[in-house]
């Protein structure tokens, strides 16, 4: 039996599997999540399989399950329906094992500790022992050195945002769950950041979900574009984007670049 058959609805795996490294590191099959006693179908026959490593940006209306899909993946609601498997895990044993890392649109700072303390945080908060990168380093990675000390009103949305990214990967998740970090921030703080995250991605070898409303956001940024529809939430494509993996903001404005974003307006459209 498949590792991933194990992970029922319930959330209760008939048993723990080993972690089958050749395998995606998401697998998502034929999955409902519903809420409000069934009334409300946030997701049906949801199918995809996430490769080990890849970035994939997720784009769809308003509505129509992205940040279900992305909840279902982090354990915070079950799956009515089908099996999620998470590094060939259950999403709890994921969970308890800090398999991923959630990053959302607003930074949820602590206000009363400095930039250095928010990123120690989770280190704090699940126990010592793990394996888990230094927070110094982490915020060089995200640009932040010199700012260790300051307050996070002492910082500006952008910085703030660099900060939980850098809380996120204190734990050193093989998976970074990133709901709409950006969607806060004006276009130009938005535009560095997203240049940022992709050298991050590809300094850490993270493999990320990243949900957007932007087109252009998720064609830069993304391998693959998974594009949800609405009414039930369920998937239009899963599709590579045909781009080299080094990309500089100023590819956007190459032919293969608006091609794409016009692709996917198009499917957009049609959700
Ligand atoms: N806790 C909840 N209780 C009831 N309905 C919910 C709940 N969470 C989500 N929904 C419903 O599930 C559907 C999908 O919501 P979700 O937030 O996942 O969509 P989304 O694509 O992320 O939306 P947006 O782009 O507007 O952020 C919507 O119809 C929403 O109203």
């Amino acid at each position: 039996m498949a590792a991933a058959e194990l992970h029922t609805a319930a959330g209760n795996p008939a048993a723990t599997p080993a972690a089958n490294p050749a395998a995606g590191a998401i697998r998502v099959e034929n999955v409902d999540v519903t809420f409000s006693e069934g009334t409300v179908v946030a997701l049906k026959d949801v199918s995809v399989e996430i490769p080990q490593g890849a970035f994939v940006t997720i784009l769809g209306p308003s509505g129509c399950g992205k940040s279900t899909l992305m909840r279902a993946i982090a354990d915070l609601v079950p799956a009515a329906r089908g099996v999620v498997d998470v590094q060939g895990q259950s999403p709890r044993d994921a969970r308890r094992d800090r398999n991923f890392s959630y990053v959302f649109q607003d930074a949820t700072l602590l206000p009363w500790r400095t930039a250095l303390e928010n990123v120690q945080l989770p280190l704090e908060v699940g126990g010592g022992g793990d394996a888990h990168a230094d927070p110094r380093d982490l915020l060089e990675l995200v640009g932040l050195k010199g700012r260790e000390n300051a307050l996070p009103s002492e910082l500006s949305g952008g910085m703030r945002q660099r900060v939980a990214i850098a809380r996120a990967l204190v734990t050193k998740p093989k998976i970074l769950l990133m709901d709409e970090p950006f969607g806060a921030l004006d276009e130009i703080t938005r535009d560095k950041l997203n240049e940022e995250v992709l050298r991050i991605w590809r300094e850490t070898g993270t493999t990320i979900l990243f949900v957007t409303h932007s087109i252009p956001e998720a064609a830069f940024l993304g391998e693959y574009v998974l594009m949800l529809a609405a009414h039930p939430g369920r998937v239009k494509e899963f599709m590579k984007v045909e781009l080299p993996p080094e990309r500089r903001l100023a590819d956007r404005d190459t032919l293969e670049f608006v091609q794409i974003t016009a692709h996917l307006r198009k499917l957009l459209e049609e959700c």
